[in-house]
């Protein structure tokens, strides 16, 4: 019967990547996406913008909106410090059974936690679930449609405190333009825009980082 593409994927990190090798996984992928079949994740060029801001930050708590197949949530993990907490919500039963194992691959496991079922129901109950008081750094690589209310979400839950990092893929393509309206007129965020390529394209594409200024 036919795979699916998370299923070749993880395959290739099977076959390529030292187990217990976060950055190794994160080459398999690319490898994987560059040279047998494109794939949503932010790759390696907006990968190496995303790694300069997850070490800046240097965050001690970081929630990802949409996991996929777990490239990004590898790619920051393998940066945290020990004691740091990274956890990842995946709408998609699918795609979480394949991220759990590319977590798993990369030894990773005691630092994600990842988190099944829609952002919207899972933001309210970060505190009470996971006894997190805020997050350092966000990462926002979910439905485009989302990235606006999940951050609205997240204010009103208290989850963001002076100094919290969102960081938002896909603003350019597939473009999220009520979030980018919203967070660049907001006073109460800092954005920079980080212009880069869509993965493993030449089509435009960029990262917004934005600071909450509380
Ligand atoms: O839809 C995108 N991301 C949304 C992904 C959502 C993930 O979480 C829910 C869904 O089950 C999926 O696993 C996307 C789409 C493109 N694209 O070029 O179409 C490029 C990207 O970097 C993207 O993150
Ligand atoms: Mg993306």
């Amino acid at each position: 019967t036919q795979t699916t593409r998370p299923q070749r994927m993880l395959a290739a990190v099977q076959k390529s990547a030292t187990r217990g090798d976060p950055r190794s996984v994160v080459k398999a992928i690319d490898q994987f996406c560059r040279q047998k079949e494109w794939a949503m994740n932010v790759g390696d060029e907006k990968g190496c913008i995303l790694d300069s801001v997850v070490t800046e930050v240097n965050p001690a708590t970081v929630l990802e909106l949409g996991t996929y197949c777990a490239y990004s949530t590898v790619r920051i993990a393998s940066l945290l410090p020990p004691d740091a907490k990274l956890i990842t919500l995946e709408f998609n039963p699918h795609n979480a059974a394949i991220a759990r194992q590319v977590i798993a691959w990369a030894g990773l496991g005691d630092k994600i936690q990842l988190v099944e079922g829609p952002s919207g129901d899972w933001i309210p109950k970060m505190k009470e679930k996971f006894g997190i008081e805020t997050f350092d750094l966000v990462f926002l690589d979910h439905w485009k449609d989302r990235y606006l209310p999940d951050t609205k979400l997240m204010e009103e839950c208290g989850l963001l405190r002076k100094g919290s990092v969102l960081l938002a893929d896909n603003v350019i393509c597939p473009g999220t333009p009520d979030y980018l309206e919203y967070i660049r007129n907001s006073p109460r965020y800092k954005s920079q825009y980080f212009r880069s390529h869509l993965e493993y394209t030449k089509v435009e594409d960029g990262l917004e980082k934005s600071v909450f200024l509380g």
